[in-house]
This record gives C-alpha cells, structure tokens and sequence, in this order.
C-alpha cells in the first residue's frame, strides 16, 4: 500500500487545550480549554495525582557499533533448532516466548532500518501476544502512520528474521541500509536519523524481549523511546502523534501517556456535552470493565481519575462510573476471561477476586487492549454478547445520522463497513438493509480491514467480529466538516445540524486513528448509548445474531489449507471444500430452506498452531452441527493431530 501523508485541514482545532504536562512522575497537571465552539467553560485548571511513567528516552548514538559486534549480538541469539522458518502472521510474529530472542534481536535492527528508510519518521515496537495465553508473545511492528507495517517491508522482516547466519543477516541488512541511504540521503553519507518506539504488554517474558529489541535498536545507533507497560493502540497512538505532519490538524497533537488520555477523554465529554442536559439511564451508569488480568485493567483507571475530576468540576453531564475487574495477578492472561474467551465462547467471563459486581453493562478487553466487547445478563440471568459485528451497526448508524443532519443527500462522504467472513450475516444483512451502508468483505487481521476501510471510504467503519476495530476519516471528511462549519457558523447550537457538527467534530480525536484501540471504542459506545438513551438491551434487540459456532483444530501443519480471497471458501486441499459444501447443502435442506442459508468456512489461523472453524445457521443446534462437521473433515482432509474432535451435540444429547 502506497504511503499516503494526510492532508492538513485547517479547521480550527474543536478542542484546543495547552497542556503543560510536567516531567515528574507522579504529577500531572492538565491546563486546558475548550474552544466556545464547544462549550462556553473557562479556562478550567487540573490536578492529577497519577502514575504515569514517563518514557525512557534512549538518545541515538551516531557511532553506531560495527559489523563485527553487530554479528557478535546477532549469534548470541541463534535461531532455535525446533523452527523452521518464522512466519508473518496476521499480526506480526506471535511465538512461545522461548522461541523469540532471535526474532526480537534481528527486529530491532529491523525497526531502525525501517525508521531510517522513511526518512527519520518515528516507528514502533509493541511486545505483546494479545489475546494468546500467557506462554506465548510476539511483535506488532506500526509504521510512522501508527497503522501496521507496510506489506511490502513485511517480507523484509520476514528474510531477517529467517536469515541462518549473521553474515547473511549483515547482508540483508546492507540492503536495506542502502535502500535508506538511496531515498534519503544525508550530506555526510550517514543514514538518516532513526528513531523507535517500544512498548510492552504485561506478559512476564516482554520486559527481557524489550530489552532485546531496545539493545540491537541502539547499536544501530537509532535512539530508542521506551514507554514501558503501555496497551497496543497506545503505542500505535504514540508513534502517529510523533509524526506529527501526517496527522490532520483536527486532532491535537499528544505523543505520550498523558496526551492519550487527555485526548481521549476530553472528546469524549465533548460528545457527552452534545445531548444537553440529558440524564443517564440507570442501567449505564456504571460501566464494569473486565481487563482480562492484562494492560487494560491498569490504564483504563486514569480515565477514572479524570472522569472523577470532570464530575467535581460539574460541566459535563452523564459521566458513568468506572469499575474494573480482572487485573494482572489476579488470574491468568486471558483465561476464562477477557474479550477473545467472551466472544469466541460466547460466555460470561469469570471474575476473578470480584464478587458482588453488576452485570448489566459490561465490557471486555483482551489481553492488549486493543478489542473490546460488550456483554450483559437480562433480568432471568441470561447472557447477552454484543460484539465487533454489533459495535460497527452502532457506531456507522450513529455517524451516518449525524452526516444526514447536515448533508440529506449523502452527497460528500462516502461511508461505509469492513467486515470478515466471521461477521454474523445478520449484521451484514442489517448494515445493507436497514442502516443503508456498504459492505466490503476483506482477509481476516487488521492489516486487511484497516487498508479497505482507508481505501474504499471517506468513513470506514471496519471492526472484526471479536472486537477489534475503529473508525478512519479521510481527507474527504475533514473538508465535509471545514465547509459544514463555515456554512453552519452562527447557528443555534441547539440546532439539531449544529449539534450533528459538533459530534462529527468531536469523533476523529476520539476514535484512535491508528489501530483499534479498547478503550477509544469503549468510550465511543458508551457516548452513543448516552446519547441515544439507550442500554445494552435496546441495542442488542436492533438485530437478532445468527446462531454461529466457532472452533479450533490442531493439525500437523496447517499451511496445507489456503482459502480464496475473503476467507470464505477453501482452495486447498481440494477435497475440502466440496466436503464443506455438501455439509452446508445437507443443513440448508434440514432446516427446509427457512432464513438465511447455512454457511461455514475454515482458514489456517495466523496468530495460533490451529485451524479455524466457523459456522452459522438459523437454529444453535444446526450451527453445532455444522460445526463438528467441519472440524471432523479438517481433521480428516489435513493431517489432524490427536483424536478426532468430538461433536458439539455429544454435550447436549
Ligand atoms: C477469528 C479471529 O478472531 N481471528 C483473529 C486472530 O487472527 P487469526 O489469524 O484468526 O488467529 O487474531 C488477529 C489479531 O488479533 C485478529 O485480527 C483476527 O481477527
Ligand atoms: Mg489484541
């Protein structure tokens, strides 16, 4: 994907605030306004007594060390004998920890190089499996936009990462080496300027993988900032705002801990600010945030904090109450708990050292903070899950009312929704149907929904159905706004076009621009809900979910599967789709034709050792069946290890 610098929009800023945010570590201290369009406060002073670490700023060195330690450090972390090769997967390299420190070496060298090739824009390192359990860690890679890397520089990771020696390693990276110099060159023939951003997840084994990725960062010479403990959309946010000329100027510029959650919650009572005096519904007054014992459970507390303050400081009504659960320590990383159990089980999580908790309106982070889900029990104890599928008709319905207040004709933006092959078909259905958006179909993992969000629309909605997700504003969106604001300025601002401005306004500070980010989004559907005066019922009663069955199977080695493009049927082995079809038929004809046709599909996964398996159809019973069916024939078609799996229904009869 070509590299596309946004486009500066000089708007005026919706929320300008000077911030002074001092260098100690426990003070910070917010000065801040909001601009009259917003809101008519003063200048309104904080004080916030906060943990916040400052990073660690390793400077660059300009000697950087030679070739000959260069290959000392490389062969002191040899490729283990086990592996073959080192794979991309749908995020990055996501191993058991034990199998990473040659990948984690060979990819600070990686980074630096990266940085020095786009000129000295600023990239990131973010160490984390997210949602893998606990033994497992990994890498996710963000570009100088915030967004995952480019496609193309993958295959490079992908070389040096399986280079067998360090002289073939110092090879490569000659290449790449030359490839900075080529595009960028510098006046005394150096390589530009590199920087890095490293961040870490609360995994026992990322502290010593950072260290790694730090060292060989720095004996590149590159200067290296490390925020420490930080969840994945906040280092992805870090490294954006670092780069500050690709950011449109609506959204301010904060590059660090502070900055995320000032900018963040101040959007969001903005758009709390727009419903006037509305009240807030019992039922979401207090919001219980399941951290899945991981980072999310330790950042979301700040937002607490400045909630707390927002209230004492009385000009902005309808703030809930944070209460979170499951922090680090108090069970195991994303087990039993957290948003990939919550939804791929469709189960409540357990609540660890929690008792006595409110169950009406929950939300689930995964293990690096960049899903979330909601979930509640109604009234006779039942569970309810409202996921990616769920948050993307919320939120795109949301946007688009607010584009129709001010453009009818739907004539300047164009919006519409990402989706994967697990999205539930009844929300594709209601998307197309009822909220008159388009529907795009792209390969599972970010890397994909966010390029076809960006590509296919002024307004890309994109969120996979576990949760993962966020909302891009292209150039086209920016102008929409600076003209609706010219055209709008003196209104009333009880003007129901007005109001839509100042929601629109508000949205792309709110909304990570980055990568899907937890706790932006969490923050997003809480304020829609406000706004609406809606609860978790009312927007799970907008559509009924498909019954669906998801399911893993453990095969000998699962690149025997490939699929077509969108996921949705099987290329290889050749028998297994015709075996997977006739499956789906023989549901169709059980269930005599009734509702939307029965569908499932497998892929390889590429964060985990296992097959993938997913299938819908109109009763739970039929998508079980269907289910089993199609693990047993994975099982059988390619190379499944163990027993063969049981059927779903052997618990039921
Ligand atoms: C079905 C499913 O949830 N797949 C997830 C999972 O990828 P797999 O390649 O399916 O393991 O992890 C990815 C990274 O978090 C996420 O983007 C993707 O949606
Ligand atoms: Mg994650």
């Amino acid at each position: 994907m070509k590299r596309k610098p946004i486009k500066k929009h000089i708007i005026g800023d919706i929320i300008q605030f000077n911030s002074t945010i001092g260098q100690q570590q426990h003070l910070l201290v917010f000065f801040y306004y909001f601009s009259t369009y917003l809101s008519s406060l003063p200048l309104v002073p904080f004080h916030l007594n906060t943990s916040i670490i400052m990073p660690k700023i390793y400077e660059g060195n300009s000697v950087p060390i030679s070739n000959a330690e260069l290959a000392t450090l490389i062969d002191a972390y040899p490729k283990p004998a086990s592996l073959t090769e080192y794979s991309y997967g749908t995020a990055g390299f996501r191993y058991e920890a034990s199998l990473l420190p040659c990948v984690f070496v060979r990819m600070g060298i990686f980074s630096a190089l990266r940085s020095a090739s786009l000129g000295g824009e600023e990239v990131g390192v973010m160490i984390t499996a997210s949602h893998n359990p606990e033994p497992d860690n990994g890498m996710k890679l963000a570009d100088s936009h915030g967004g995952m890397l480019d496609a193309d520089w993958e295959a490079h990771a992908v070389s040096l990462a399986n280079a067998p020696t360090s002289k073939q390693t110092l090879v490569l990276m000659d290449t790449l080496i030359q490839h900075a110099k080529g595009h960028h060159p510098t006046k005394d023939g150096k390589l530009p300027k590199m920087v890095v951003h490293v961040g870490r997840d609360t995994r026992s084994h990322s502290p010593q993988l950072a260290a790694l990725v730090i060292r060989a960062a720095r004996a590149m010479g590159a200067t290296v900032i490390d925020h420490g403990l930080v969840s994945t959309p906040m280092l992805h946010h870090f490294v954006m705002h670092a780069n500050g000329h690709l950011l449109p100027n609506i959204i301010p510029q904060r590059c660090n801990e502070s900055g995320y959650y000032e900018i963040m919650a101040l959007s969001y009572a903005a758009l709390l600010r727009t419903g006037g005096n509305r009240e807030r519904l019992s039922t979401t007054s207090k919001l219980v945030i399941d951290g899945a014992c991981g980072i999310g459970a330790l950042k979301i507390e700040k937002f607490g904090q400045i909630f707390a303050m927002l209230q004492a400081e009385g000009s902005t009504k309808g703030l809930p109450l944070l209460h979170t659960v499951n922090y680090p320590g108090d069970g195991p990383l994303n087990d039993s708990c957290g948003a990939e159990y919550v939804q791929k089980q469709q189960l409540p999580p357990k609540l660890f050292k929690a008792s006595g908790v409110s169950k009406k309106y929950m939300t689930s982070f995964d293990g690096d903070a960049d899903r979330v889900v909601f979930h509640y029990e109604d009234e006779s104890g039942k569970f309810h899950l409202l996921d990616g599928d769920k948050i993307a008709v919320l939120v795109t319905a949301f946007i688009q009312e607010e584009i129709r207040c001010i453009d009818p004709e739907e004539q300047a933006v164009k919006c519409g929704v990402v989706q994967t092959a697990y999205a539930n078909g009844s929300s594709t259905l209601y998307l197309k149907n009822v909220v008159k958006t388009n529907v795009v179909i792209a390969k599972t993992g970010v890397k994909f929904v966010h390029a076809a969000a960006h590509h296919n629309f002024d307004v890309g909605v994109y969120f996979e159905a576990n949760g993962h997700g966020t909302v891009l504003f292209g150039p086209k969106f920016y102008d929409f706004v600076a003209a609706a604001g010219a055209r709008l300025r003196g209104t009333h601002r009880h003007d129901r076009a007005n109001i839509a401005l100042r929601r629109l306004r508000a949205l792309p500070a709110l909304v990570n621009q980055s990568v899907g980010d937890a706790m932006s989004d969490m923050l997003l559907v809480d304020a829609i809900l406000f706004l609406k005066g809606w609860d978790l019922s009312t927007w799970a009663k907008l559509y009924n979910d498909m019954p669906s069955k998801q399911a893993k199977v453990k095969v000998a080695d699962r690149t025997v599967i490939s699929t077509n493009d969108n996921e949705t049927a099987a290329t290889a082995p050749v028998s297994l789709q015709t075996a997977l079809q006739s499956a789906m038929d023989a549901m169709a004809l059980q269930e005599g034709g009734n509702g939307p046709k029965p569908r499932c599909f497998v892929r390889p996964s590429g964060t985990e050792d296992a097959v993938r398996v997913y299938a819908e159809a109109n009763s739970q019973r039929g998508a079980d069946t269907l289910a089993s069916e199609a693990m047993m024939l994975v099982h059988k078609l390619c190379g499944g290890v163990g027993s063969p799996p049981k059927s779903f229904l052997a618990n039921s009869l």
